[in-house]
């Protein structure tokens, strides 16, 4: 079998709060490979610290103690200025707590994220246009401001901007949350599509359909894994598969 390259490696990785005077320990010494051109997907229970450690795989918050590196590059202690750059190089996100720019027309948030690294906004907006429309986002819509569409347009939005740069690894947590289901049947084609184009997609779902999605299932509990699953790449229909992770989902009790 081909060796898997790997795109982000944790070392020890454990984060903990302070509640109250009390520490709470959420990511526990965990070390985990993301690997390069992956579909991977994490899933557990609500609180097992899915979102606390895609914050960290991705350079968004800080460990307590341990390591996160990205293709051999340790970005634990790098200062912010340096992170900033550095993910707006090779990273997209798809986090609920980035929101778009009010005072900017949906198109301007999406190529601001492209000029930004110096590309040309005729270029971008081409690209974006590619994008919305995949994303069931109609031209007279990207004229208006974030105040003036609705949540599901907002989260499809923010998909695009994520995507706007070819980013090398895009993060997600909970990308359909707030989607009827041709929306989150959107979304989750278009990050297939990406994924079947080379780039690393780690997401972090409640919801079965996007779990259906990945090629690599890791099962978090308690800060740590406690399992994991690798069905294959996702193909429409493809009941075996779909039955192989719902077994996997039911062992660890989902
Ligand atoms: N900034 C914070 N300060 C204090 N506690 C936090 C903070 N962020 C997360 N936690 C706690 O860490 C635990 C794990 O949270 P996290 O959001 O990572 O869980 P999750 O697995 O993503 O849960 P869910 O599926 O419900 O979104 C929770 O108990 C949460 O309250």
């Amino acid at each position: 079998m081909e060796k898997k390259e790997v795109i982000v490696r944790t070392e020890k990785l454990s984060k903990s709060f302070s509640v109250g005077g009390k520490q709470q320990h959420v990511i526990k010494n965990l070390d985990l490979e993301i690997y390069k051109g992956d579909f991977t997907v994490i899933v557990g229970s609500s609180g097992a610290g899915k979102s606390t450690l895609l914050y960290m795989l991705s350079g968004m918050d800080k460990p307590s103690l341990g390591k996160v590196s990205y293709c051999g590059v340790d970005i634990t202690d790098m200062n912010d200025d340096k992170l900033a750059v550095f993910r707006r190089k090779h990273c997209g996100f798809v986090f609920q707590q980035i929101h778009l720019v009010d005072s900017m027309s949906i198109m301007d948030n999406v190529i601001s994220t492209g000029m930004l690294i110096g590309r040309k906004q005729k270029e971008l907006k081409a690209k974006a246009m590619v994008l919305f429309e995949k994303m069931g986002i109609p031209e007279e819509l990207t004229r208006k401001f974030p105040a003036q569409i609705s949540g599901g347009e907002a989260q499809r939005s923010a998909v695009v901007r994520a995507l706007i740069n070819d980013p090398e690894i895009v993060f997600a947590d909970e990308p359909t949350g707030a989607l009827n289901s041709a929306g989150v049947r959107s979304v989750l084609d278009v990050l297939t599509d990406i994924n079947n184009s080379g780039q690393s997609v780690v997401m972090v779902t409640h919801d079965i359909k996007s779990v259906f999605r990945g090629n690599r299932i890791i099962y978090l509990q308690d800060g740590g894994i406690m399992g994991e699953c690798e069905p294959g790449r996702y193909v429409s229909g493809d009941k075996q598969r779909h039955e192989k992770i719902r077994k996997f989902l039911e062992d660890m009790g989902w």
